[in-house]
């Protein structure tokens, strides 16, 4: 598939002397969700306000759409639309002035019937003539959005786009996402909730001390690495797990009454028909068995954990 972001070998070295980017590679895929995770200070945010032309990279390039970032800002930047963490306008303007008066810094011509469709699909539209300064948080954070669409870029950076709102927003805010990517615009999202990025997510990638320690389809991303585990409740407590079932690394729970068999989802599922013939041939009878497999979490966390 096309890429539409394209950076290569980026680096960042803040005044302070510190290395927030180190070579740092990536294509973004026309048209996808992209979700970048990674712990706090990892890089997400000196990332995309690199691509976004607020910071200055100290290496290395990036090309938008066709177009290089420093070289031909002004058309890279048109294409992009970046929802920041926190509203920085002007808090006595109204909710239409304000992202009319976006959209007219990127040098797009009036359109009263988009402004209008926009603040529609983001439930905004009663309020367009609310001063922001009367909006609650979550509104706020709509019309964060609504400015960030007004010039309709085919590219939307959102920088952890729902942190600290209610799950309704948060399920409106996906549902949002979905409807842009439907009409082709390419979403990259920053999120510390990973459920978030196992929701919405095509592709995800992982950074950790500036660096990409992954990028991967997350459902592959889920497949290699994810583990499943199928536990087992015993008819009898039982003492200890018998010898002759050592090899299959049976966790034995505190109060003796569950067997955890932990196994790879690429493996070679016949390791467990041995197993339960081994248990059996024991004499370990079982009552009931359920499965469960590691979330992006899980395997966020040992991915981080193994670069630190
Ligand atoms: N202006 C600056 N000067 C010096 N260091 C900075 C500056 N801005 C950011 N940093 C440092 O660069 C690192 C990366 O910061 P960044 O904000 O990109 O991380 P992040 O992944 O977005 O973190 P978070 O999840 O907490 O938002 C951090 O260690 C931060 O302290």
């Amino acid at each position: 598939m096309q890429s539409v972001i394209s950076v290569s070998n980026l680096s960042k070295i803040y005044a302070s002397g510190f290395e927030a980017l180190k070579d740092v590679s990536l294509d973004i895929r026309r048209g996808e969700i992209f979700a970048l995770l990674g712990p706090n200070g990892a890089g997400k945010t000196t990332l995309i306000s690199i691509i976004c032309g607020l910071v200055n990279a100290s290496g290395g390039t990036i090309v938008a759409d066709g177009y290089n970032i420093v070289t031909q800002y002004r058309q890279a930047r048109a294409r992009i639309g970046l929802v920041p963490q926190e509203l920085t306008t002007d808090a006595f303007e109204t909710v239409w002035d304000t992202v009319s008066f976006s959209r007219g810094l990127f040098g797009k011509r009036a359109d009263p019937a988009y402004i209008e469709k926009t603040l529609k699909a983001l439930s905004l539209w009663s309020k367009k003539d609310n001063k922001l300064i009367t909006l609650s948080g979550g509104m706020k954070r709509r019309v964060l959005i609504a400015k960030a669409l007004s010039h309709e870029p085919q590219i939307l950076f959102l920088d952890e786009p729902t942190a600290g709102v209610d799950v309704e927003l948060r399920k409106d805010m996906w549902e949002l996402v979905r409807s842009l990517r439907a009409n082709g615009v390419t979403v990259i999202l920053t999120t510390h909730y990973i459920e978030e990025a196992e929701e919405m997510a095509d592709r995800i990638g992982v950074i950790s001390q500036g660096r990409i320690i992954l990028v991967e389809e997350k459902k592959e991303l889920m497949r290699k690495l994810g583990k499943k585990q199928l536990i087992l409740q015993l008819h009898q407590p039982l003492r200890d797990v018998p010898a002759q079932l050592n090899g299959y690394g049976l966790m034995l729970s505190d109060d003796a009454k569950e067997l955890t068999y932990t196994y790879d989802t690429q493996h070679n599922q016949t390791d467990i028909t041995a197993m339960l013939a081994d248990l059996h041939n024991a004499g370990i009878r079982f009552r009931d068995l359920r499965t469960r497999q590691s979330s992006l979490e899980d395997i966020f966390v040992t991915l981080v954990r193994e670069t630190r």
